[in-house]
């Protein structure tokens, strides 16, 4: 058995080990020996004065590829590691982290005669991918491409004027690319309007898909959950994974994947960046929906957050602000906490009996500025598998002028990628309210809600019902409330729980900013705050008695008056990238 030093001085165990040449060469030679978390790299040619090893996780990996040379005297083959490593921190303010790719070209050449390169070649590539994919393997397994499935086909949702417009530009500069390079075929469709994420996901055949992936932000996914709900198949639709990749305003969700994966509490493009190297691994973890049913007796499944007071105020108040991005959470709590209002109302709820009980305690609607793009659309109607490998060329161009890799037989088939046009759109957002059930319908369908009665019958006598004024209400299934509100640190997406959090009146202005500012570590329990309730629950009704306010559902706003919810563990699949891989924080 090969064993390399582990990160502790431990050995551990090689599933493959080998020597090889560099692209571009230089005369250098590497050993590298592959673990089930790590591709070691070991410089051998020239020789290091000191001992100079690069250990590259496989959680910062998202794929490889095989490659060719045109020039037909070259009996060696190729294989490129497409890495994205976080950036190491730079001194200067502000000049932000995230990941930069990384690319290794490792040439196979220890026999005469190319085919027995090639399947060399083909061996690691095949290793990696199965690692990165999670598919088990060990030192006695017989190491081919066969072990590996088909490359996955993903479905695109993207909201172009999702938080402050730049989902299009960062997807063509950074997701498609990398996404490329993990072997994914993809179909990118532009929403147009409001509801059309819902229509489409009606109208596919789910079983040409591998997920749907929302690129945009958390009120996007809203609309392909609800979209896959109201099929008359929604049993099998809403099996099939669904995965964001954030680019709105609040991106609650996002912060969730990101929290779950352990990597440290980014926003915007650092946050993408993160949740587009998840995508690449593939893991898919059960997710809670609570079914959530509005005065109307319109019915929706909600996978965030139904929010009243301060929470939802703020929400829906900060619209107009959209095109600060995130920041105008911030600036709509500080004009919100100028004029802190309190609600009556009576709440009840379902104690989630086995639950650990938790201490006491406490996101979007997309508004097109103008209906222009902020970008001109770009020239990617091309199989776009190939931008890995143009890559390539590059490095073997700029390098030295002569070989010209091409894929060989057992680099994955060219994508079906195509982008459809961006749409002419102009989007006037109403201040109204949204029409009964507002982010939900009544034609939707889904499991029975057996804890619920009609809300116009009085709440089962097992249920716990406070009538009290309120300075919010808010019951949440997930960690994050925002990309930086980690609300609800002991949130599980399949917990089966709604987390019951509510802030009662009488708290003072400051006590309230200092919750809030505790909330972007989580922290904000430990404040042992005496108006702050947290219970565990599997269902809720609240019923205002004040005569105005805001609700909201998953950041959008639904009609005002009652509403109750109760979850269903697991109902949906989420993609989280995280199963066995432990994502390094770096
Ligand atoms: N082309 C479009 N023009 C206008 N609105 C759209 C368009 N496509 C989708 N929408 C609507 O915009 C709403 C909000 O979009 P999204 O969630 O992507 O952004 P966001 O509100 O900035 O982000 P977050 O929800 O994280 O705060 C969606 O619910 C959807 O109904």
């Amino acid at each position: 058995m090969n064993l390399v030093l582990g990160p502790y001085g431990e050995g551990v165990e090689t599933l493959l080990h080998g020597e090889f040449g560099a692209y571009p060469s230089k005369g250098s030679r590497y050993a590298l020996s592959l673990t089930q978390t790590a591709l070691h790299i070991q410089r051998l040619v020239p020789k290091p004065e000191t001992d100079q090893r690069t250990v590259v996780p496989l959680a910062e990996v998202v794929g490889c590829h095989t490659l060719r040379n045109r020039a037909s005297a070259d009996r060696a083959a190729y294989f490129s590691v497409y890495a994205y490593p976080l950036k190491k921190r730079k001194v200067a303010v502000g000049s932000g982290r995230g990941r930069q790719r990384a690319a290794r070209t490792f040439q196979v050449d220890g026999a005469d005669d190319y085919e027995k390169n090639q399947a060399v070649a083909e061996k690691w590539a095949a290793a990696i991918k199965c690692l990165v994919l999670g598919i088990p393997i060990s030192s006695d397994t017989d190491i081919a491409p066969s072990l590996l499935p088909r490359p996955r086909r993903l479905l695109l949702l993207l909201n172009p004027f999702g938080g402050r417009g730049l989902a299009l530009q960062w997807c063509q500069t950074h997701v498609l690319p990398m996404i490329t390079e993990a072997d994914i075929s993809f179909n990118l469709i532009q929403t147009e309007r409001p509801n059309h994420a819902r229509e489409l996901v009606k109208g596919i055949n789910v079983a040409e898909w591998d997920g749907i992936v929302a690129v945009s932000g958390d009120g996007l996914l809203y609309e392909v959950l609800n979209g896959l709900m109201e099929r008359p198949d929604w049993k099998q639709a809403i099996k099939i994974p669904v995965g964001i990749l954030p680019s709105g305003s609040g991106n609650a969700l996002a912060g969730a994947i990101n929290c779950n994966a352990g990597l440290e509490q980014v926003l915007g493009l650092e946050l993408l960046l993160n949740c587009a190297l998840l995508l690449c691994h593939a893991a898919v973890t059960p997710l809670d929906l609570v079914a959530v049913t509005t005065a109307s007796g319109a019915r929706c499944f909600s996978c965030l957050s139904v929010a009243w007071g301060f929470i939802s105020d703020v929400d829906i108040e900060s619209e107009k602000y959209r095109h600060m991005g995130a920041a105008r959470f911030t600036l709509g709590t500080l004009v919100r906490l100028a004029s802190m209002h309190t609600y009556r109302g009576r709440l009840s709820y379902l104690p989630a009996a086995d639950a650990t009980a938790h201490r006491p305690i406490s996101r979007s609607i997309t508004v097109a500025p103008n209906g222009r793009l902020p970008l001109q659309r770009l020239p990617l109607h091309r199989a776009l598998s190939d931008m890995g490998l143009c890559e390539e060329r590059h490095a073997f161009w700029g390098a030295e002028p002569a070989p010209v890799p091409c894929p060989s037989p057992g680099s994955p088939p060219p994508s079906s990628a195509s982008i459809l046009p961006p749409p002419s759109f102009s989007f006037e957002p109403g201040p109204g309210e949204l029409p009964a059930g507002g982010a939900g319908e009544a034609r939707v369908g889904g499991p029975p809600d057996e804890l619920l009665v009609p809300l116009g019958q009085p709440v089962p006598g097992s249920w716990v019902t406070v009538e009290d004024d309120f300075v919010l209400v808010l019951a949440i299934y997930q960690s994050h409330l925002g990309a930086d509100l980690f609300a609800a640190p002991f949130a599980r997406f399949d917990d089966g729980l709604i987390h019951l959090c509510f802030i009662k009146a009488g708290i003072s202005r400051a006590a309230l900013v200092r919750l809030f500012l505790a909330m972007e570590k989580g922290s904000h329990f430990e404040q042992e705050c005496p108006h702050l309730v947290h219970v565990p629950v599997r269902a809720f009704r609240l019923e205002p008695l004040t005569r105005k306010g805001i609700l909201t559902v998953d950041g959008e706003r639904v009609e005002y008056g009652p509403i109750q919810g109760q979850v269903h563990r697991g109902l949906a699949r989420l993609i989280t990238g995280v199963d066995r891989l432990k994502i390094a924080t770096g």
